[in-house]
């Protein structure tokens, strides 16, 4: 029997991603609801009371009011947004970190996507808190490069906007007050003692980001050379389908050089070290609408349903 899914929040986004990506699936039965009562509290209450799995594609405060809707207790909801990614009971969705994570997402009812830059980050980290290679203390920085789509249909707008003003074209520094949603779960979940220095750029083209972490080699584990921490990380994520650790010395053939939309329209995520002895560069490059949001939600699902993973999926 096909699995019943409502979208709320279907023609923002992540919805439309989300939506699209069923195409094509006979396992899954959509719930339609009409454009003109899809704000209306009541019709959404019942789509998602109908449904075996909600996914929520809509802004925090709109999230959180939507999980206070459920009545059916069998309802699994996957939230796309920041509302309960740090929150008791949510598993977060992030399945190639530990056999936890997975195991979490399998049997859960309530999962918490990633959020974008934090997907880049946690990737990165995780693995080397977890094996000590960083010390949970380590005062860490980050950087993220993201295409204007990570700021969903409003930053859409301004950007594809004529009559739009001259910053638009210049990539632009944000989050400067030092206080970006995503912080709490990269500390959360890497076990990190405090939360990054994060320093995102969006910048005028549609998707795709890169997510750099700098570390110095004498804060590190003793005897950590960039070839080493490569081959620790392609050995953590050996087997998965969605994280590749690309060749060591790759950067070679990318002329040194990272494109913001070098992953656009893929769903997996690309690990690279760089860097030498003295300062090392982690580095992770994705789509924010891929394995940054809609496609790992997708994934998500695909494991509560024990199918195949990459499902739908582009990899
Ligand atoms: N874009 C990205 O790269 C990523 C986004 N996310 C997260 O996913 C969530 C959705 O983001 P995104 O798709 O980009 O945002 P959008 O603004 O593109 O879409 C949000 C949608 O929710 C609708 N909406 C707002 N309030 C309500 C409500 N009360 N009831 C029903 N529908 C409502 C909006 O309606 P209307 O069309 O009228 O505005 C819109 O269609 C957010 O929490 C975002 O932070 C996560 C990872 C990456
Ligand atoms: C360019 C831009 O504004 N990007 C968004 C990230 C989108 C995202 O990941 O949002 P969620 O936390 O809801 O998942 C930002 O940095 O806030």
């Amino acid at each position: 029997m096909a699995t019943k899914i409502f979208i709320d929040g279907s023609e923002g986004t992540t919805g439309l991603r989300i939506h699209e990506r069923f195409s094509g699936r006979d396992d899954i039965e959509l719930l339609p609801i009409d454009p003109e009562k899809r704000k209306d509290i009541e019709e959404r209450k019942r789509l998602m009371n109908q449904s075996d799995i909600t996914f929520l594609c809509l802004p925090d405060a709109a999230a959180k009011e939507a999980v206070g809707l459920v009545a059916n207790d069998k309802v699994k909801i996957i939230d796309t947004s920041t509302a309960h990614r740090t929150q008791e009971g949510w598993a977060y969705g992030f399945p190639e970190i530990s056999g936890a994570h997975r195991k979490n997402i399998m049997e859960g009812k309530r999962i918490a996507v990633p959020g974008c830059h934090a997907t880049g980050f946690i990737s990165l980290v995780y693995p080397i808190v977890r094996e000590k290679i960083l010390p949970a203390d380590y005062p860490i920085s980050a950087f993220s490069l993201t295409g204007y789509s990570g700021g969903g249909k409003k930053m859409i707008g301004e950007y594809e906007d004529k009559e739009r003003t001259v910053e638009y074209d210049a990539p632009r520094e944000y989050a400067l007050s030092q206080k970006h949603k995503h912080l709490k779960e990269m500390k959360k979940v890497t076990g990190l003692l405090r939360e990054p220095l994060f320093s995102p750029i969006v910048a005028d083209y549609y998707s795709g980001m890169v997510v750099s972490v700098p570390l110095y080699g004498d804060f590190l584990k003793e005897g950590t050379t960039p070839e080493k921490l490569h081959g620790f990380l392609a050995d953590f994520y050996e087997g998965q389908k969605f994280i590749k650790v690309m060749p060591f010395g790759s950067e070679d053939a990318l002329k040194g050089m990272m494109a913001g939309n070098g992953c656009s329209g893929w769903d997996g995520l690309k690990i690279f070290v760089t860097g030498n002895e003295e300062r090392m560069l982690l580095t992770a490059q994705f789509d924010n609408l891929g394995k940054g949001a809609s496609g790992a939600a997708i994934q998500c699902l695909n494991i509560m349903l024990g199918c195949e993973e990459d499902k739908g999926l582009n990899l």
